[in-house]
């Protein structure tokens, strides 16, 4: 038989096998699974599992989903990711040996121990999130801290905000008192364009491409072509990042090899990935040059990546203690460090405002209270906001912005996976279980708050006699891990706050209807529109 005969006979062959193939793993996945299942120890109330995707078809939005678990079996209960048994905690008593940050803890490990997705993608060794090497992500983390909670480094991102918040009102006054405005887009603009210009140095022009897509065309501005060109793809794959992580994380890698549409959707997010990395590369590269060609006495700029390349080099007089070893880090963390911190900021801190704007309008008296407070700080709508002056003269504000995301807990939900056996809730696990905590639960449980679901900043105050108590209140988490960029969105949201009420009197456009929003490994808000007018028409020129 010729060659060309016997490759027709093969081909339909191969094309038989092939789903044939996939049909006896996921047969076998199944059966993994049942039998692990039915075999698992300390069985306890929760979900009816459902093999290869657990319950997906339920967890449209995984967060009311929980909150749903929550009400129906209590304060512990078990859910699955795909074949993964975990377990869900909703009160602080038994979540304590999670919510330690000591070195000791045994768990340190995200839900990566049997996930070959963050592998892939090459999240497992590099950065933070998804660091699974204890001595490598603790050296990433001291340096990311010492960086993100520097004085020069905070200084310099409330003068950007400051900046970008002025560029966005004078978007606003060209649009007129009057127009509605979507808030979770603008603020979403000036947090994207304040943080890559914070975090790289790199100018970019989210705001002013967002004004251009609300006006006709000859009143667009035109923007720097090589700027927009290369950033308007730049942030649509920075913003997408987490989708893809996700993504990896939750997909079984049969599925992402084989199954048709599934796995064209995983190669062109892992095409993404590659070339946000290497777009970033290029940018790390570029002011790497531009500081080794620093003259003597030149100062350095105070951007994240200026510091991250310098520090523990003769450029910088810090030395970083990272325990076993001092170095410099490398190009490659240097860029997942990056890419971290803008995806895992940029939408927490915009929906963290959003939420907080909502709210505030929703309480008139709490409005006029934080009102009150801004204006006696700053008596002039031209006095500059300072670094100084925002760490200890707004107790207010800041009791509402704890307020708010003690109501609507951006990340309320973090899941480790226990490297050593462990007694939990009164169980014995083992090494390897997933162990959830719903914070979100937590900030709203009657055991820890009285009338958990009112709006009462004051409950933060020092004034309060009836104290938060210990570990109840974590809205950026309470683990090994908890957010080094706590520091950062506690200015940048109170600067934004500050920024916007002492200049405008905002009101909602729909004000009986409750704050839309879904969550997507956080919660994030949909549409919230706002009305801006001007307290003081004197100001309107001055934006
Ligand atoms: C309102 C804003 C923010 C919220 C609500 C938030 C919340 C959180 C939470 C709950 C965690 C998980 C903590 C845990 O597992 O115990 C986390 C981790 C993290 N956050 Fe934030 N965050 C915010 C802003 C930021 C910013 C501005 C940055 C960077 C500039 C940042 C960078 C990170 C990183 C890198 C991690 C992973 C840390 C690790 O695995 O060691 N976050 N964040």
């Amino acid at each position: 038989m010729s060659i060309y005969a016997q490759l027709t006979t093969l081909i339909p062959q191969t094309i038989l096998l092939l789903p044939l193939l996939l049909l006896t793993i996921i047969l076998l996945h199944v059966i993994h699974f049942y039998i692990s299942y039915i075999t698992r120890e300390n069985p306890l109330p929760g979900p009816i599992p459902l093999p290869l995707v657990g319950n997906l078809h339920q967890m449209s939005d995984t967060y009311r989903f929980f909150n749903k678990c929550y009400e129906q079996y209590g304060d512990i209960f078990e859910y699955y990711i795909g074949n993964r048994r975990a377990i869900m905690l909703n009160r602080v008593d038994m979540a304590e040996n999670i919510l330690t940050q000591s070195t000791k803890s045994k768990y340190f490990l995200r839900l990566v121990a049997s996930n070959q997705g963050w592998e892939e993608l090459g999240f497992t060794e590099r950065g933070l999130v998804g660091n699974k090497v204890m001595k490598n992500w603790s050296l990433n983390r001291r340096m990311l801290n010492f960086c993100l909670t520097s004085t020069k480094y905070i200084k310099e991102m409330v003068n950007v905000a400051q900046e970008r918040f002025s560029e966005a009102e004078g978007y606003w006054a060209e649009l007129g008192d009057g127009t509605p405005l979507e808030f979770t887009k603008w603020m979403h603009g000036i947090s994207v364009d304040t943080q890559i210009r914070t975090l790289t140095g790199q100018m970019t022009y989210a705001l002013s491409a967002y004004r251009n897509s609300l006006l006709a065309e000859h009143q667009q501005q035109s923007l720097p072509d090589s700027a927009i060109n290369s950033y308007s793809k730049f942030i649509n794959h920075l913003c997408a990042i987490s989708r893809i992580g996700q993504f990896f994380y939750l997909i079984p890698w049969y599925f992402r090899h084989y199954a048709p549409g599934i796995r064209g959707t995983a190669e062109r997010m892992k095409k993404e990935a590659m070339w946000l990395q290497e777009e970033v590369r290029k940018i790390v590269q570029e002011r790497k040059k531009e500081i080794e060609n620093l003259k003597e006495g030149e100062e350095l700029r105070a951007d994240l990546l200026s510091l991250m390349l310098t520090i523990n080099t003769q450029k910088d007089l810090n030395v970083v203690k990272t325990g076993e070893f001092e170095r410099p880090l490398n190009e490659d963390e240097i860029i997942q460090l990056l890419i971290e911190a803008f995806s895992a900021g940029v939408d927490s801190i915009t929906n963290a405002l959003c939420f907080a704007i909502y709210h505030i309008c929703k309480h008139p008296a709490a409005k006029s209270r934080l009102i009150a407070e801004i204006d006696a700080a700053l008596p002039s709508d031209t006095d500059i906001l300072s670094y100084e002056s925002l760490s200890g003269s707004f107790p207010y504000t800041t009791a509402v912005m704890k307020e708010s995301s003690r109501l609507l807990t951006v990340a309320p939900i973090i899941a480790q996976v226990s490297s050593e056996d462990d007694e939990l809730a009164g169980y014995r696990w083992r090494a390897g279980i997933t162990v959830g905590v719903n914070h979100g639960i937590i900030h709203r449980h009657k055991a820890y708050w009285k009338d958990p679901e009112a709006f009462k900043p004051e409950r933060f105050l020092d004034e309060c006699e009836d104290k938060v108590k210990p570990k109840t209140f974590l809205p950026f988490g309470g683990t090994l891990r908890i957010c080094p960029g706590r520091f950062v969105a506690d200015r940048l949201i109170k600067t934004f706050l500050i920024m916007l009420f002492r200049k405008y009197e905002v009101e909602l456009c729909e004000p009986d209807k409750e704050v839309e929003y879904y969550y997507a490994m956080t919660n994030k808000c949909k549409g919230l529109k706002v009305y801006l007018k001007n307290r003081n028409k004197e100001h309107m020129t001055v934006a």
